[in-house]
């Protein structure tokens, strides 16, 4: 599992070894490790080290000076270095260790602005070394002139070099991933002592790229984390795997509420998604019409025309195909979410949600829903988040508020889905290709996470091993869904040499997804190996 912290959270973890005066080590440790990244990332583009050239863009503060420090480094190697001091000034030690391994610095001025930035967009390699966790607020004056010129002159190029931003790209907020432009595209992001829970969330991980994190030292001082990732060995040891003696209701049932006549095809695909991903059986409620889809498509499938209280279940997911005329369907899903079990409440569900929740019930809004569920819950006059743009600037906030105004478990979808509790556990996964954005993707993530659920059972498997307990337990569940989701919706497109795939085809690469990611662990594969022990 990936651990991301706030920006404070790594200072004071750093404050121990400062008092030790061991603050010139930490930065030494950071700057290797950017250097080290660098040649890794220049040898791995088929560059030669000597007489590639690298222009560090370096602030005033501890940033610029591990920047300073790799340019050192990198000069050292016979890299024509070049900084810009974007500040007036620089560290002090790291600008003379600089000089001294031959690199040249420039001061930035208005009147050296276009020229330094061609120059950069010339570089092999540019480094973002201008603002750091200390930073308050994004770039200003001279600052964001050369970065906009510098973004401005790498679009137009033919060839550019590569952007490696030196712990965070300046301008993104370690904290939350809120970006104050202008920032420079990294294309790598080497990051100290851990992962910055703002490089994990949009829109500061499209701004972050690849994220590298350089252990410095600090690791045993850092508290329990920000936010966190699950990896695909994470997700072999937390998969349910049936016992021997299984049956399919002991395996859990998944009852469906989903799909109109406006939109069958969301019931079908939420039932594809919920048979993959392990569920002893799926039942189905809705219009008959829409029933005799669903039983074409997937024979597997009970359909029942009784009430929600009729049918004796696990886990409900409720809402995706619907919309607010389906009377019928929405009162269905509203004694769904009434009933205590554990809900995906997604799409149409979501405008009709009681204002109180609790974390047993995921939700699961595109940025556009989420907008409109936080504007009903905030009022249209306080709204921040009103709008889907205004979500997109800030994911973490906008989920982390819905969390805490529903009670409910909040799973924002997009290209790094975000997972938050009420009790503040977030989650983010980002497994998936932009691929995934096609029509039916999301009905097939809700049957994932819905049969998740019903697989759960009283059981919490080994989310309390990953130190989380309580109402986060939840949050791994849905993660665990997104993930094998995104891991899924990938290896679609793989298996079409990086083509399209569509909502179906992600649905059917499930199984083999998750046969995949348990041979990853041990415990997998013991669980696999449990009812063909050899006979004695
Ligand atoms: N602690 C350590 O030993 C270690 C720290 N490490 C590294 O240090 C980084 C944190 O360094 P930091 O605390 O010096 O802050 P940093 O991010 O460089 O920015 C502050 C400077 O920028 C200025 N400034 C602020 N906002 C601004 C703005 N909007 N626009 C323009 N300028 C702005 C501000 O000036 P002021 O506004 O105060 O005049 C100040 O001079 C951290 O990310 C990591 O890379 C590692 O080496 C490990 C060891
Ligand atoms: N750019 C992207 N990169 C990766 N995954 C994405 C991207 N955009 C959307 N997704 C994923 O695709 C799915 C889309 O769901 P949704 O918006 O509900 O689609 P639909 O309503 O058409 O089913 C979600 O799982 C989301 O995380
Ligand atoms: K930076």
């Amino acid at each position: 599992m990936i651990s991301a912290y706030t920006g404070t959270q790594v200072r004071e973890a750093e404050q121990p070894l400062l008092a030790a005066g061991l603050g010139d080590v930490l930065m030494q440790r950071a700057a290797h490790g950017l250097a080290n990244a660098v040649i890794t990332e220049l040898r791995a583009r088929g560059h030669r080290l000597y007489g590639s050239r690298v222009v560090v863009l370096a602030g005033k503060g501890n940033n610029g000076g591990d920047g300073l420090y790799a340019g050192a480094f990198l000069a050292a190697r016979g890299m024509r270095t070049t900084a810009v001091l974007t500040g007036g000034a620089a560290h002090p030690a790291a600008l003379a260790a600089f000089r001294r391994a031959g690199g040249r610095a420039e001061k930035l001025d208005g009147a050296a602005q276009d020229g330094l930035a061609a120059e950069a967009a010339r570089a092999d390699v540019v480094i973002d070394a201008i603002l750091g966790t200390g930073a308050t607020g994004g770039l200003r004056g001279d600052a964001a002139g050369l970065v906009e010129a510098v973004s401005r002159d790498l679009a137009g190029a033919d060839r550019g070099g590569f952007v490696v931003a030196c712990d965070l790209p300046s301008g993104v907020n370690a904290d939350t991933g809120e970006a104050a432009e202008p920032v420079l595209r990294a294309d790598l992001t080497v990051t100290f002592g851990a992962a910055k829970a703002g490089l994990l969330a949009d829109p500061g991980a499209d701004y972050a790229g690849r994220v590298a994190v350089v252990p410095i030292g600090i690791e045993e001082h850092l508290p329990g984390p920000a936010l966190r990732r699950l990896e695909p060995t994470d997700l072999g040891r937390i998969l349910p795997h049936p016992a021997r003696r299984a049956h399919k209701y002991s395996r859990g049932v998944l009852g469906i509420v989903a799909g109109s006549t406006q939109y069958p095809g969301a019931a079908v695909l939420a039932c594809r998604g919920a048979l993959a991903a392990g569920v002893g059986m799926v039942r189905y409620l809705g219009p008959p019409a829409v029933a005799d889809l669903v039983r074409q498509a997937c024979p597997e499938v009970v359909c029942s025309d009784g009430t929600v209280a009729d049918n004796r279940v696990q886990a409900w997911l409720v809402g995706s195909g619907m919309g607010p005329g389906d009377h019928e369907q929405l009162a269905r899903a509203a004694d769904a979410i009434a009933s205590g079990l554990p809900v995906v409440a997604d799409a149409g569900a979501l405008p009709a949600l009681p204002s109180r929740l609790d974390p047993h019930v995921v939700l699961t809004p595109h940025a556009g829903e989420l907008a409109a569920l936080l504007t009903r819950l905030e009022g249209r006059d306080d709204a921040r988040f009103g709008d889907r743009d205004a979500v997109e600037a800030a994911t973490l906030d906008a989920a982390r508020k819905a969390a805490t105004l529903t009670g409910a478990t909040v799973l924002l979808k997009g290209p790094a889905t975000l997972v938050a509790a009420p009790e503040g556990t977030v989650f983010s996964q980002a497994d998936g290709t932009p691929w995934l954005a096609t029509a039916g993707s999301g009905d097939v993530l809700a049957g994932v996470i819905g049969a998740l659920l019903a697989q759960a059972g009283p059981g919490v498997w080994l989310s309390r091993s990953l130190g989380i307990s309580g109402g986060g337990h939840w949050t791994v569940l849905a993660a665990l869904g997104a993930s094998l989701h995104g891991l899924a919706g990938t290896a679609a497109s793989d298996a079409r040499s990086g083509g399209p795939v569509t909502a179906g085809a992600i649905a059917d690469a499930i199984p083999q997804t998750w046969g995949k990611v348990s041979m990853l662990s041990n415990s997998g594969a013991s669980k696999r190996n449990s009812h063909s022990q050899p006979l004695r």
